[in-house]
């Protein structure tokens, strides 16, 4: 049995964070656990309140799976606060497994999920011990420290930064992903569904990625087929939920393969 960690942030709404990737460990056959970073009261329209987790309760979890169960790679999203990105960091840094990091920044609501000072920590002890890392544009162009970039650009800046490879998303902007790693840059192109169900597209995506890393992809791969289940989760997202963009729908998105 393939083993999964995702280290994030629970979305009580159940689209994003820790619910969606949980659902994409199910669906995809493999067993998931979690290390619990902070508990958001979230819908899809808004966040409405976030209650962070202690770092040493983050380093708790980690370590107790870690430990006795064991993890074939890590998927990481919401961190929230500085003290955890540097818990989350040593603890990965202690493991030689791949870990796919997705820099959540901010919700598509607006809302801050990481604090403003806890950028730097993430850019300087995260990413370099990323296999891959997901950003969005937005987010690439902030780890990058340039807001003008365009895609391509921000992908390689970002991958100057020393993740092994980047996928900039491009699901909020043309639905292209940029994939950059030490031989270039590389577009994964695919449709861009006009749906209203986007919320935890990228959840969903860095997920998938982290599961088929542990069954032996190349990270171009990965991406490629992340993309794509990704996608259909967007195409089959459950667009009547809640007043606000609803949440993607996993499971449906993997029966349709
Ligand atoms: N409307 C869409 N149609 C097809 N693919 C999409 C669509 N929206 C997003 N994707 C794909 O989903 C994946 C996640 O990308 P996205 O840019 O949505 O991440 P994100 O902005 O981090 O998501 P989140 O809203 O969860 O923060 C990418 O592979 C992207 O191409
Ligand atoms: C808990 C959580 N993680 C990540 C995101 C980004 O989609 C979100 N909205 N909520």
């Amino acid at each position: 049995m393939v083993r999964l960690l995702s280290v994030a942030g629970s979305d009580s709404g159940g689209g994003a964070g820790i619910q969606a990737d949980l659902k994409v460990f199910a669906a995809l056959g493999v067993h998931g656990m979690t290390a619990l970073t902070a508990l958001t009261a979230q819908h899809t329209q808004g966040v409405e309140a976030v209650h962070e987790v202690p770092p040493w309760f983050v380093r708790a979890q980690i370590r107790a799976v870690v430990g006795d169960i064991g993890v074939d790679a890590v998927k990481v999203g919401m961190l929230a606060a500085a003290g955890i990105v540097e818990v989350v960091a040593d603890e990965l840094a202690e493991l030689d497994r791949p870990v796919v990091i997705d820099p959540v920044m901010v919700a598509t609501s607006g809302a801050r999920l990481l604090a403003e000072d806890a950028v730097d920590a993430l850019r300087e002890r995260l990413l370099p011990l990323a296999t891959l890392a997901t950003p969005n544009l937005a987010e690439a162009r902030v780890l990058a420290g340039d807001l003008s970039l365009d895609a391509e650009a921000a992908a390689a800046a970002v991958h100057s930064l020393g993740p092994g490879s980047v996928v900039v998303t491009g699901g909020d902007e043309d639905g292209v992903d940029w994939f950059h790693d030490a031989s270039g840059l590389r577009p994964i192109e695919g449709p861009l569904h006009a749906s209203g169900a986007t919320h935890g597209s990228g959840c969903a995506h860095s997920a998938a990625l982290a599961v088929y890393l542990a069954q032996g992809y190349a990270p171009f791969d990965a991406a490629v087929a992340a993309r794509a289940l990704a996608a259909r989760a967007v195409a089959c997202g459950l667009e009547d939920l809640g007043g606000g963009p609803g949440p993607v729908n996993v499971g449906a998105a993997v029966v349709a393969r």
